[in-house]
């Protein structure tokens, strides 16, 4: 396979037609661990697609259009073929920075406004390289262009399935590549919608840029605005040219498409009886001569489509510059870096709209304070004054054992279940070059943390009072920080829990990823009675070091003897019960040390696990 190549020219790619071919493609996956599991899931297929037109990729469901335009974006690699760009072998990270690709499950930031979405995107996209004011104007330019004017300050999670298509080509086109790859772009939306998303594509066509998308079934109406079509049977290409020369094209080679029927609709329905019969008259994409009409048909043909819609609903992309006039387009792919934006700049951005994310989502931010202060009140009812009297020491130590399970499983429970929501948005933006992992991930934990502190911390203060813990402000300062970064570890947990899961399976094998650490905490089963194979997990186990550092701050720093309301009381000396737990040796520097340590090593896989995720369909 050879498509990565220094021979494209950037400097006349700046300013010319980005037109795709491709020759012999062939992708396998492997589906199992045996050495016949593999599969071929395009076979050897050709094509072109070209600038200045709407192209759309057809074909029975598991044909294969999903993973070919996975291949054309550059999201996967084919296992065979070729990939060329205006002729020459296409280099990948140049074409990427020259492209962009809106995938199938395509979300957005459903807290943030379209205006507020579109300004986050420029930050990202066009860097210091462009001005505030240019900046501005460019995210006025997409708001008219794209007719969203009347709900630019509506929240994505309240506009229609269309608005939010058209926001996401939105984000996109700031930046402004030209080559744009849509998988499925018109699925989920009704007719009429989706005809006016067509519009959108054709027009943006029109202006110069490589449109090519992937649709299951066009209805006739939406096929009036498709300049070239690719048809794939089975892996194969069974057509590719004019909409307009398919009826012509199946009735040269025997299959004639009764009359009033939808041309796509009858390939659909004969092409898997005559897989081999089409594939070899369109020589599986190589075949020339339909494709030469495509420029006659295509030539100056704009489409107007007769819609009645409100003011500022209109789709008109006069205020939009085409590829090859603008400005910004010229600067951004003069670039030497991958991304427009410095690390740094990116981490800082992100961040600023993680957090206006958690703002915005006041109401579960609000939840899990209430949580926190409710289960707190509940805790300390249950364990009154248990601090106060060496006869409770017991439940006092239960007391901060239930502590640390209840932090460990919010704190865990909620980035398991809302992370996994992220990773589509953040694979799309990623990949068309907003930012790199480490930004986003750094700016995931940042924006995290505030609520989480403030949360636990309550919990700490409530409880440490009502359980009439020591009146020491070093104490408290020990018992909270402990507490505090348990619920930190236990959060970088979930992070790596939901980079590897979905939601669903998150959180059924969730539980299997931090029960063992419930073990080896020195609660259940003490140090000194585990086999000794396997007492290296007591140091990996963060709630073992959690548990001392609670321990440490109640019963440790040389705390005096303690009151006794009963006859005998076996801990009125809190250095015995220390000793008896096996912690007399303990020191809380240790303790933070090793839960800081902990943190970093799952930070690390979970970013690990992140980054190979994002470049993975999974
Ligand atoms: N990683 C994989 N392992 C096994 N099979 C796969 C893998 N990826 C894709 N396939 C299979 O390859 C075929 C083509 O998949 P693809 O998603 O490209 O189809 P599609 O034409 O886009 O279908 P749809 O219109 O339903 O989205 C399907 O049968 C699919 O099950």
């Amino acid at each position: 396979m050879v498509h990565d190549s220094q021979s494209e020219t950037t400097s006349s790619s700046l300013v010319e037609d980005v037109n795709i071919s491709f020759r012999d493609i062939v992708y396998n996956v492997r589906h199992s661990l045996f050495p016949t599991g593999r599969k071929t899931i395009l076979k050897g297929v050709s094509g072109q697609f070209n600038a200045g037109e709407l192209s759309v990729i057809i074909g029975q469901s598991g044909a294969g259009k999903s993973t070919l335009m996975d291949i054309l974006a550059g999201y996967s690699k084919p296992t065979a073929g070729a990939l060329s760009v205006n002729g020459m072998l296409r280099n990948e990270k140049k074409f990427r920075r020259r492209s962009c690709y809106i995938l199938q499950d395509d979300q957005v930031q459903e807290m943030l406004t379209i205006e507020e979405s579109l300004h986050f995107a420029a930050e990202l996209k066009l860097g210091h390289h462009i001005n505030t004011q240019q900046k501005l104007k460019r995210v006025e330019e997409i708001i008219t262009s794209l007719g969203v004017s009347r709900v630019r300050d509506t929240r994505a999670a309240f506009l229609s399935g269309g608005q939010k298509k058209r926001l996401a080509i939105g984000l996109e086109l700031v930046s402004d590549p030209p080559v744009m790859f849509l998988d499925e772009p018109t699925s989920g939306l009704d007719s009429s919608i989706a005809k006016q998303l067509m519009y959108l594509l054709h027009l943006l066509a029109r202006q110069g840029r490589t449109v090519v998308i992937t649709i299951h079934q066009p209805s006739a109406a939406l096929l009036e605005m498709v300049d070239r079509l690719y048809a794939i049977v089975n892996g194969q290409c069974g057509y590719m040219g004019p909409v307009q020369l398919l009826v012509p094209y199946l009735k040269d080679i025997g299959l004639v498409c009764p009359p009033y029927h939808n041309p796509v609709d009858y390939f659909i329905e004969i092409c898997g009886d005559n897989e081999v019969h089409l594939v070899n008259s369109s020589e599986n994409g190589k075949k020339e001569k339909w494709i030469n009409s495509i420029r006659d048909e295509t030539e100056d043909k704009l489409f107007f489509l007769d819609f009645k819609m409100a003011k500022g609903d209109e789709i008109c992309l006069t205020t939009l510059p085409p590829p090859k006039e603008d400005p910004t387009n010229k600067i951004l792919l003069a670039l030497k870096s991958t991304y427009p934006t410095p690390s740094w700049n990116q981490f800082a951005i992100l961040t600023r709209r993680e957090l206006l994310t958690v703002w915005r989502d006041l109401s579960f931010t609000l939840m899990t304070l209430l949580i926190h202060c409710g289960m707190a009140l509940f805790v300390g009812t249950m364990f009154f004054k248990v601090g106060e009297d060496a006869m409770y020491v017991r439940d006092n130590y239960n007391f901060m054992y239930f502590s640390l399970m209840f932090l460990m499983f919010t704190s865990f429970s909620g980035v398991t279940v809302r992370f996994p929501e992220q990773i589509p948005i953040v694979r799309r933006e990623h990949f068309n070059r907003w930012y790199n992992t480490g930004a986003y991930y750094a700016s995931t934990l940042v924006s995290i943390l505030p609520t989480q502190t403030v949360c636990t911390f309550s919990f700490c203060a409530i409880t440490y009072l009502m359980t009439g813990q020591a009146q020491d402000i070093l104490r408290f300062m020990i018992f909270s920080s402990t507490l505090v970064l348990v619920s930190y570890v236990s959060t970088c947990i979930g992070i790596l829990n939901g980079s590897l899961f979905n939601v669903k399976n998150g959180v059924v094998f969730g539980p299997f990823f931090i029960m063992p650490f419930t073990i080896f905490s020195g609660f259940f089963l003490r140090f000194s009675d585990a086999p000794v194979f396997v007492r290296w997990l007591f140091h990996i186990s963060f709630l073992k070091h959690g548990l001392v550092g609670l321990v440490i701050s109640v019963f440790g720093l040389n705390r005096p003897k303690l009151i006794c309301s009963a006859i005998y009381c076996h801990y009125s000396k809190p250095n015995q019960f220390l000793k008896d737990n096996g912690m007399h040796n303990e020191r809380f520097s240790v303790v933070v040390s090793s839960l800081t340590g902990i943190a970093g090593v799952v930070i690390l896989l979970s970013f690990v696990v992140l980054k190979i995720r994002l470049k993975c369909k999974w």
